[in-house]
């Protein structure tokens, strides 16, 4: 069984054991057996060959389980250090691949819940772990081949790198970075993530210093206070030359100078409403002017651009490890040549990227970010994409890079970046990452071209440190972590089934490619492995990348089969041979003859028959064998199918959850329109009201007038008695008419008569009545100049009194309905 990565392996894989958390925890059955090394004849006497395979020996209950013999690159045992993996995982040579060969290089941690994917990659209190050691030898390296050994990173630095970044990231300096987090005094927060030096990670086992396994009782839900002790003195504001702080800057141009006239170095990053004023370093717009053209300026930074929930300054300076020492794996670079490290981090939680350098403020938390695995996850989501700048090549685009001139200064990000992890307490770990955490460290290099001209060009090494797989039932997860559990679990079974086709490729089964899509933690490790022929051509080669496979020889035994079937580089299974009954019946029998033979001689009937019989025996005995292996590899797909199922479930739950939250979101958010429009209304009904009493109580205050109709013209008051008179003529006629015609026998009555005897007019009826009306109407005929405007004291009988009088006979002659 082979070990020996082929070219075509993307990942160097090496198994690291975890060391007992107590040296008297014998409850649980060791399942894990190192292989002695077998030391090839062309090896040297005095090199002791590293071990390379494990066996791994199913525990002794009734499923009857095939033994597995898994090869890594190379198997590290409980007692090795942390120097030991650093040095021999071949870290050097990946530093040296950044730093030197123009080579991506990644490095990541897989395993089981617990079983110290975070310890290898960030240390403990005592003992710095594979970032810090890399870190450490990147800035030694540097540091010998810098001219200006106080290199600060002033504006123009940054303005120039970002220029030279294709990933629109927001950069900034360290020290401006360290300051806004750190700025104002007494508005910290608790920090929840693991910090190397945290008091949960001082918790280590037997081998490290503290004795004692963390009780039940220690054990917290959420990581401890933040308690850092690194031996990082913060700055002050503006003490950089960086704009920070209420300081107003001068623009200067590229020498360096005072500018005339301010100008704003155009960006070309689209910020989120949740960042009201832009970063002044982002990309900017046309590329190549910005160097051709060196002419920015320098503002004063905003501070929302650096909006940083607040934290308690360090009070103390306590030494960080500085254990293991790596000074002597600095690489030599050529010399007098200026370099800065970036710094970025960020999460994949849930399939979705998220900065760890810039959270966001939910205001109702007071600047606190609302993170917990109770709270909604308010965080904007960053994408893996081609950009502007990269078409052919994917980044995570808009991070936060944090460009740092030291080690101490990459410390304290690195710091700040891991307490806004996710993490949480788990039945499994009482620290248990809840993320992938990605910490990138971006080696830049300042190249000057022959005009004079300066651009940037790096690479870069990230550290990843893998959620652990976990089981619901060992871990006791439930809600919200169990459902972070099967995302996990997914996200590692396509991790898995790419690691898988790495080994079928080195067994020259050459099947499908890598299907590294499937989600973004796979897209992530694997797209710099496959760079284009373009890219290619251009000196981008694929990266170097080391997976380092924890394990609990003492812990899970289904969880550690199953991660270590997806990343052995080699695999093989063989089944116990339990000695059959009928074989040492056989051999039993022939023993006995050989024994009795010279004394007794069976007959050859019986002796035919009896090796007829062993043959029989032999060929069944090997048929059950071939079916105990099928057995063992139907057990294992059954045990993926299993485990498929579950990460099924796990995601049943979870979408559930999410449509629960979104149906949740849309109603507060249709609740929260309406509350709108009725506040709309009411402020509008309200605004109406008073304007409203505000005109009564002008009018009030202006004192009533009170409208009179004007008087009517002697004209208008002639017209209308004419109008009158005409009616009643009319009227008169009508009823002349109606009484000639009630008796058409009699004589009509002469018009002009001498006014009749009584009698003759009783006998007619009305007759009398008629006479009236007629004398009346003349009366009417009423000279003009008895409505001249009257005096204001009338002498002769007033025009009102005769008006009064035509009226009250108007009365009397009105037909009944107009009255
Ligand atoms: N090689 C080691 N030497 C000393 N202590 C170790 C080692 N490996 C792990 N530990 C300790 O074991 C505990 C669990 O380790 P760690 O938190 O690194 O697990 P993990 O795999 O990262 O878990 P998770 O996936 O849940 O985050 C820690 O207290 C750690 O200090």
């Amino acid at each position: 069984m082979s070990t020996k990565p082929p070219q075509s392996s993307l990942f160097q894989v090496y198994l690291r054991l975890r060391p007992p958390m107590s040296p008297h925890n014998d409850d649980n059955e060791r399942f894990i057996a190192v292989e002695a090394p077998q030391a090839s004849e062309d090896e040297q006497e005095d090199y002791a060959p590293a071990p390379t395979h494990i066996t791994l020996q199913p525990p002794n209950d009734t499923r009857k389980r095939a033994i597995e013999k898994f090869g890594f690159t190379k198997v590290f045992e409980e007692r090795a250090t942390q120097l030991n993996v650093f040095q021999d995982t071949g870290m050097e040579s990946i530093v040296r691949g950044v730093l030197k060969e123009g080579r991506d290089g990644l490095v990541a941690t897989l395993g089981v819940t617990g079983s110290g994917k975070s310890h290898t990659i960030l240390g403990s209190k005592s003992e710095r772990g594979i970032t810090q050691m890399a870190l450490d030898v990147i800035f030694q390296s540097i540091g010998m081949a810098r001219t200006n050994k106080s290199l600060t990173i002033s504006p123009m630095i940054l303005a120039s790198l970002a220029t030279s970044d294709h990933s629109e990231a927001q950069l900034f300096s360290a020290q401006s970075f360290l300051d806004a987090v750190y700025g104002e005094p007494n508005a910290g927060r608790s920090s929840r993530a693991p910090t190397p030096l945290s008091p949960s990670r001082a918790n280590t086992p037997s081998t490290v210093r503290s004795p004692e396994p963390l009780s039940p009782q220690k054990r917290s839900p959420v990581k401890h206070q933040h308690q850092s002790s690194y031996p990082v003195s913060f700055p002050t504001r503006g003490d950089s030359g960086y704009p920070c702080g209420d300081e107003t800057y001068t623009p200067i141009d590229w020498s360096g100078k005072p500018s005339a006239t301010p100008s704003r170095v155009q960006s070309t990053k689209i910020f989120s409403p949740g960042y009201s004023t832009p970063t002044p370093f982002t990309r900017s717009k046309p590329l190549e002017n910005r160097f051709t053209k060196p002419r920015f300026s320098v503002f004063k930074e905003p501070a929302p651009a650096l909006l940083f929930p607040r934290r308690q300054p360090r009070e103390r300076a306590v030494t960080s490890p500085r254990l293991p020492d790596v000074g002597h794996l600095t690489i030599d670079l050529s010399p007098n040549s200026e370099y800065v490290v970036l710094v970025s981090m960020y999460e994949v939680y849930n399939d979705r990227i998220f900065d760890l350098l810039s959270p966001s403020i939910v205001a109702s938390q007071g600047n606190a970010m609302s993170r917990g695995n109770a709270h909604k996850d308010r965080r904007r989501p960053l994408l893996f994409k081609s950009t502007e700048g990269s078409p052919n090549r994917k980044l995570v685009a808009g991070l936060r890079k944090i460009a740092c001139s030291s080690y101490e200064e990459a410390l304290a990000i690195l710091d700040v970046g891991l307490t806004e992890r996710k993490v949480t307490g788990t039945g499994a770990n009482s620290v248990s990452s809840r993320s992938h955490g990605f910490f990138c460290l971006e080696v830049k290099k300042m190249v000057t071209k022959r005009h004079g001209e300066t651009s940037w060009t790096g690479h870069t090494l990230t550290v990843v440190d893998l959620a652990g797989s976990e089981r619901a039932r060992t871990a006791k997860t439930a809600g919200a972590t169990l459902a972070e559990a099967g995302k996990i679990n997914e996200s590692l079974m396509y991790l898995g089934q790419c690691l898988q086709m790495q080994s079928n490729l080195q067994d020259g089964i050459k099947t499908a490619l890598v299907p590294y899509r499937q989600c973004k933690l796979t897209e992530l490790l694997f797209s710099s492995s496959f760079p284009s022929s373009n890219q290619m051509s251009r000196g981008q080669y694929p990266q170097k990348a080391i997976m380092i496979v924890t394990a609990d020889p003492l812990g899970d035994y289904n969880a550690t089969s199953q991660i270590l079937r997806y990343s052995a580089l080699a695999r093989e299974v063989t089944v116990p041979r339990v000695p059959s009954l009928a074989g040492s019946i056989v051999s039993a029998t022939s023993e006995r003859n050989q024994s009795t033979s010279g004394r007794v001689s069976l007959d050859d009937g019986l002796a035919e028959e009896l090796e007829r019989a062993m043959a029989e025996i032999a060929r069944l005995t090997k048929d059950c064998h071939n079916f105990a292996v099928r057995l063992a590899e139907e057990e294992m797909a059954r045990s993926e199918a299993e485990i498929k199922l579950q990460a099924a479930e796990d995601r049943c739950v979870m979408i559930e959850q999410e449509v629960r939250e979104e149906c949740w979101a849309d109603m507060d958010e249709q609740m929260e329109k309406e509350r709108k429009r009725w506040q709309a209304a009411w402020d509008e009904q309200i605004g109406r009201n008073d304007e409203l009493v505000d005109k009564k109580v002008e009018l009030v205050s202006r004192g009533f007038n009170i409208y009179e109709d004007p008087e009517p013209s002697a004209n208008e008051r002639i017209e209308d008695l004419e109008n009158e008179n005409e009616q009643l003529r009319r009227r008169l006629a009508a009823m002349e008419r109606e009484m000639s015609s009630q008796s058409p026998t009699r004589k009509p009555r002469a018009k002009h008569a001498p006014s009749s005897p009584k009698g003759a007019i009783n006998r007619l009826g009305r007759g009398s009545e008629i006479d009236n009306a007629i004398q009346r109407v003349n009366q009417l005929n009423i000279t003009d100049g008895m409505f001249s405007v009257p005096s204001p004291v009338p002498k002769l009988a007033s025009p009102g009194k005769k008006l009064r009088k035509i009226s009250t006979r108007k009365w009397d002659l009105a037909p009944e309905n107009e009255i």
